[in-house]
């Protein structure tokens, strides 16, 4: 059984494992925001802002950091093997309505500009990261009705260390929420359309995050995470 997406296009229920095709709609109808633009990065320390966050965590925000971000999930929506997502992830069973790819260290990107970026995040944060932005992990949210529920990113060394994760984010803007695992107020980020934000520090481990589903008519969003090795 499959029913219509946004798009009109019949995407899911999609078996795990099983090769989808993306919401076809989708690459015909680029954000107007950057409709043109040549694909490439703004400067990253023009527009970036931390959010120092509770027990040894923070976040670094850069809205917009990717130019052209239309072209970009034109591409990625075209040219990404995208699967459904096979296992259970993080420290709980987490409902994953989404598609995803992941791209292991040392694999070549699918848009040149996402490798320029995990080059240029590597030498930003050298110094206080120690080590570069290795894997990539690409997850696609064909519509609303896709999300992520509340999780670390805690399968290897985010469960214990102190590490970063950096998502770039094309498509709709869908925001990213995070709240303290110990209980306190929530916030969130919105991503979307070339949008970076950086979870640093503690981030996995002392707080959780999530994407929401929303009944809002969302298009897709490709969410491009880089990742230290060892970190999942
Ligand atoms: O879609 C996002 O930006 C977040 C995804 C995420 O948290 C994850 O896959 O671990
Ligand atoms: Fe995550």
């Amino acid at each position: 059984m499959t029913t219509a997406s946004s798009h009109g296009t019949a995407v899911r229920p999609t078996r795990p494992g099983r090769r989808v095709a993306p919401p076809e709609g989708a690459a015909i109808q680029p954000s107007l925001l950057d409709l043109g633009e040549e694909v490439g990065l703004r400067p990253l320390r023009a527009g970036l802002r931390r959010t120092v966050l509770t027990d040894g965590a923070w976040i670094d925000h850069r809205p917009g950091w990717l130019e052209g971000s239309a072209q970009v999930l034109d591409t990625l929506l075209t040219d990404v093997p995208w699967r459904a997502e096979l296992r259970q992830m993080y420290e709980r069973v987490v409902d994953v309505p989404r598609l995803v790819c992941l791209y292991a260290d040392g694999a070549p990107l699918p848009v040149p500009v996402l490798e320029a970026a995990r080059e240029e995040l590597s030498a930003h944060y050298a110094a206080e990261l120690g080590e570069p932005f290795r894997t990539a992990g690409l997850c696609l949210y064909r519509d609303g009705r896709d999300s992520v529920a509340w999780h670390g990113d805690t399968i290897g060394r985010g469960a214990k260390q102190d590490t970063m994760v950096a998502i770039l984010s094309v498509g709709d803007t869908r925001p990213l929420h995070l709240r303290p695992r110990g209980g306190g107020p929530s916030i969130r980020v919105p991503l979307g359309h070339g949008d970076l934000v950086v979870m640093g520090g503690s981030c996995q481990r002392t707080w959780e995050h999530a994407i929401p589903k929303t009944a809002r008519p969302v298009g897709p969003r490709v969410s491009i995470q880089f990742r230290p090795h060892g970190v999942a």
